[in-house]
């Protein structure tokens, strides 16, 4: 399908934003990618990796751009769109990858507000604890979902043009409000990171921790991966998605009581239910997960 010619943009050419660069042109849907970053070595080895094809440190390039993807951690983007609202031009579409959608919508609105029917907060559900432009892939959205939350502003034709881009990556796009969204990610997705930072530090707080961790082994590994995820993104992710989150924890928690009070009567029976009643739920998640990729 021809196109007109079309500069992208990538504001933080980390693993999402080069991911989707790469991604992008491969489909032939971009053709001159600018890469808008804060350390000059990770856009220059975006550079040498071909995953941009020119560099710099100033938002003003995004005047040179039709689509800007914002793809820093989300606490960047308050900054980023009200430092970029003076070089926008009327009709580029403004778009971002940040992993909760709550927050970034009231961004749009706060810092953006004469340009929202060019905007669509978005967010690929797919990753990895990788980070920088070295771990971007051409092939990170094959088979997965993309998330995007419109603006009622947006208009039609801006929507359906992130959509086929991000379909052009090989993503199955689903539209859902930001209030959903960050709900639904809170618990199956914000909650587990939490989750695995805090018990890494748990266990590498005890007195004695290396001994501990020379025995830990792949059940360790799979819980923990990813706790070896970005710290600040995840910071970040946590402050945005702050009160769904802290509902997802008093709920942890209260499971954890019911689990702890099982534990402590040696309820065998009731602990047993309650593992395979986990199990059946994880093993029909896991096949539906598969099949679909
Ligand atoms: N890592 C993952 O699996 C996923 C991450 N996301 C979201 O995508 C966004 C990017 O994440 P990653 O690509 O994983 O992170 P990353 O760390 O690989 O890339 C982020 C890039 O943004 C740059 N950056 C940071 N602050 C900046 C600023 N003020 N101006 C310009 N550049 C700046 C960093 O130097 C880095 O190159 C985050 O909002 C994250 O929540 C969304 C889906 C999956
Ligand atoms: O590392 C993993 O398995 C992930 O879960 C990746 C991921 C991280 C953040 C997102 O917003 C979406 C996907």
């Amino acid at each position: 399908m021809s196109h007109p010619p079309s500069t992208l943009a990538v504001v933080g050419v980390g693993l999402i934003g080069g991911s989707f660069a790469l991604a992008a042109r491969e489909a032939g849907l971009v053709d001159r990618v600018i890469g808008i970053g804060r350390s000059k070595a990770n856009l220059d080895a975006a550079l040498e990796l071909g995953v941009i094809d020119a560099s710099s440190h100033d938002i003003a390039a995004v005047a040179d751009a039709d689509i800007v993807l914002v793809a820093t951690p989300v606490g960047q983007m308050a900054r980023l769109f009200d430092a970029m609202a003076p070089y926008l031009k009327p009709g580029t579409v403004v778009t971002d990858a940040g992993s909760t959608k709550s927050d970034v919508t009231a961004l749009f609105r706060a810092h953006l507000p004469g340009h929202l029917e060019w905007c669509v907060p978005a967010h690929p559900i797919a990753g990895s604890d990788q980070s920088g432009a070295t771990a971007a892939r051409a092939g990170l959205y094959r088979n997965r979902k993309v998330v995007l939350a419109p603006l009622p502003e947006t208009r039609p034709e801006v929507l359906e043009r992130v959509d086929a881009l991000w379909r052009a990556c090989g993503a199955r796009v689903e539209t859902m409000s930001a209030e959903e969204h960050d709900a639904v990610f809170a618990a199956v997705s914000h909650l587990p990171h939490l989750l695995a930072f805090a018990y890494v530090d748990m266990v590498s707080g005890k007195a004695h921790a290396q001994r501990y961790f020379d025995f830990a082994a792949t059940g360790f590994r799979d819980f923990t991966r990813i706790a070896g995820s970005h710290p600040e993104m995840w910071r970040d992710i946590a402050l945005a998605n702050r009160a769904a989150l802290l509902d997802e924890l008093a709920s942890y928690q209260a499971s954890l009581a019911r689990l702890t009070a099982l534990v402590e009567s040696a309820d065998a029976a009731a602990m047993e239910r309650l593992f395979e009643e986990a199990r059946e739920a994880r093993v029909k998640w896991h096949e539906r997960f598969e099949a679909s990729r």
